[in-house]
């Protein structure tokens, strides 16, 4: 049994803020030990501390390193343990496109070598170099831009369900939601729609699973006894998980080929030119980590994008009315939603200012020199989109949340990354976009939200995804354009500056 282990840079790296801490593990080269020095050296930006400052509050720990040490810093523990962190576009580029020297490395708990944990663990983000690339190229084929269109059908059906629950005058968590609303739709787009309450029970059984990942990893780290049976309860979900995932691919083997992306994966294996294909632990692990890439970075964004429009009441007014003069049904077909400049910047602006993956990390595969620090093999190497969309000097202002910044703005290569950049670049970034530029407009076009006066909202980055802690009510009402600031207490305040928002002045109206 290994629960600390190593980790992977992703949005559904689930243990992985505990993992990072953990250090090498799992079947990564082991980290040399250096000597433990008892104040930084010179000259170097390594700040001696307690390594569980990271997972503690991972926005927190890396806007303090950076305003103490600039683009590249080091959080080094007594017993020489350490994870180094860079925030600059250049050093993002060097960790980011270097696929050879960085390795991606999944999340911590892989359990042992032929457990169903180890299979559910075999997605793209356990592969490196060729074996990466090949993969890659094969799980790509179901977001593709030909495929899209039969996943809008499935969003605009969804999103309609979703806003006839919805009752003028009436409340809700926007957090639940959202989190309901992408549990709903990855299970569709997954698993298929013919059988949507096994699509949906698995969805649910995914998120259990990257629950416990998380929990169990923490559990690890600080030494929790309670981890070892949240251990085994991980094991045993692992164990049923797979089941249901083999299920629906034998189900998919006998039928004409389907327009979910299990189904698309079993063809794209079949056909692939050069052989190998995909086997089915393979498979299981590639849609196991699909999910979870998927669901919460989405929902996520959704959230932020409707409470950051909430806040901001003359930006939600100029873009409903721009959704109504542009969009004729209930929904925006694709060119409608590509056609209204607003959305994209609101869109553009929420995922910098509130970006749902908030870091990335990175283990190096030999000693690499990063400027004045040498990184043993197996050191973990965190990159973050939280801090690079702050940096001031590429963001005027950047704790606000202004989109119209986005008419001119063009930012540079590594210095907008909510779905990274590079050979790991996110293969749903298409599918979020979409989701986001349907039910976004379809919102508005029913709705008008506020957020409930006097109501906490707090966020964190948990399993390098950020997003809310708590509840985020919502009261909704008509589509009436009386948009109003509700202020909210919470840490959300520290992430974002909603002060003085009412009085925000839109440069140019829609
Ligand atoms: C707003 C929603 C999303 C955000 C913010 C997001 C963000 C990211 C980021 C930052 C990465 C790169 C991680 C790294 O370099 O370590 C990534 C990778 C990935 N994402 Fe997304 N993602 C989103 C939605 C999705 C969706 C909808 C899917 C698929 C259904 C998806 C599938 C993937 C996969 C498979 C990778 C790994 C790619 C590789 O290693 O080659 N993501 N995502």
């Amino acid at each position: 049994m290994q629960p600390h282990a190593n980790h992977a840079g992703c949005p559904f790296a689930a243990a992985a803020a505990a993992a990072a801490v953990g250090g090498a593990g799992g079947d990564a080269e082991p980290t040399a030990a250096p000597s433990i020095p008892m104040a930084p050296p010179a000259g170097k930006p390594i700040t001696l501390g307690d390594l569980r400052e990271f997972p503690a509050d991972p926005a927190a720990c890396m806007m303090r390193l950076y305003r103490k040490h600039g683009s590249l810093a080091q959080l080094r523990a007594e017993d020489g343990m350490s994870l180094t962190f860079v925030f600059s576009p250049e050093l993002n580029r060097t960790v980011l496109s270097d696929g050879k020297r960085f390795h991606s490395k999944f999340f911590a708990i892989r359990g042992s070598r032929r457990s169903a944990q180890r299979r559910v663990t075999s997605g793209l983000l356990t592969m490196n170099g060729a074996d990466h690339k090949r993969h890659r190229r094969m799980v790509m084929e179901p977001f593709s831009k030909r495929i899209m269109p039969a996943y809008h059908e499935a969003i605009c059906d969804l999103t309609a369900d979703l806003l006839n629950d919805w009752t003028p005058g009436g409340a809700i968590d926007l957090h639940e939601e959202m989190n309901g609303y992408m549990r709903k739709l990855t299970s569709a787009i997954l698993f298929g729609l013919d059988d949507p309450e096994l699509a949906y029970r698995t969805g649910e059984k995914i998120d259990r699973w990257v629950h416990l990942n998380h929990n169990t990893g923490l559990g690890a780290l600080v030494s929790d006894a309670g981890y070892l049976e949240s251990y085994d309860e991980l094991l045993d979900l692992a164990e049923s998980l797979e089941g249901d995932i083999e299920a629906m691919i034998k189900a998919r083997r006998g039928r004409p080929p389907g327009r979910d992306v299990l189904s698309i994966l079993i063809d794209a294996a079949e056909q692939d030119p050069e052989g190998g294909g995909i086997t089915d632990s393979e498979l299981i692990g590639h849609v196991t980590l699909l999910f979870g890439a998927a669901h919460l970075t989405t929902a996520h964004s959704l959230t932020w994008t409707l409470f950051l429009l909430a806040q901001h009441p003359e930006i939600a007014r100029t873009l409903a009315r721009e959704v109504a003069a542009g969009v004729a049904g209930d929904a925006a077909t694709p060119g409608e939603a590509d056609a209204l400049p607003l959305l994209d910047q609101v869109i553009k602006e929420s995922m910098r200012c509130l970006p749902a993956s908030g870091y990335s990390q990175r283990l190096t595969a030999e000693t690499v020199e990063l400027g004045p620090l040498t990184l043993a093999p197996g050191s973990t190497v965190i990159f973050s989109q939280y801090v690079t969309h702050h940096l001031p000097e590429l963001y005027a202002d950047p704790m606000r949340f202004t989109p119209e910044r986005w008419e001119d703005l063009k930012p540079p290569s590594y210095g907008y990354i909510p779905f990274g950049s590079g050979p790991r670049l996110c293969l749903g970034a298409m599918l979020a976009t979409t989701v986001l530029k349907t039910v976004i407009p379809s919102v508005l076009k029913r709705y008008r939200l506020s957020c409930v006066t006097d109501s906490t909202v707090n966020a964190k980055i948990v399993s390098t995804m950020l997003g809310p802690t708590t509840t985020v009510p919502m009261e909704v009402h008509p589509a009436d354009g009386l948009w109003q600031h509700r202020p909210v207490h919470g840490n959300v305040n520290t992430l974002v500056d909603l002060s003085h928002t009412h009085a925000q002045p839109l440069r140019k109206a829609a």
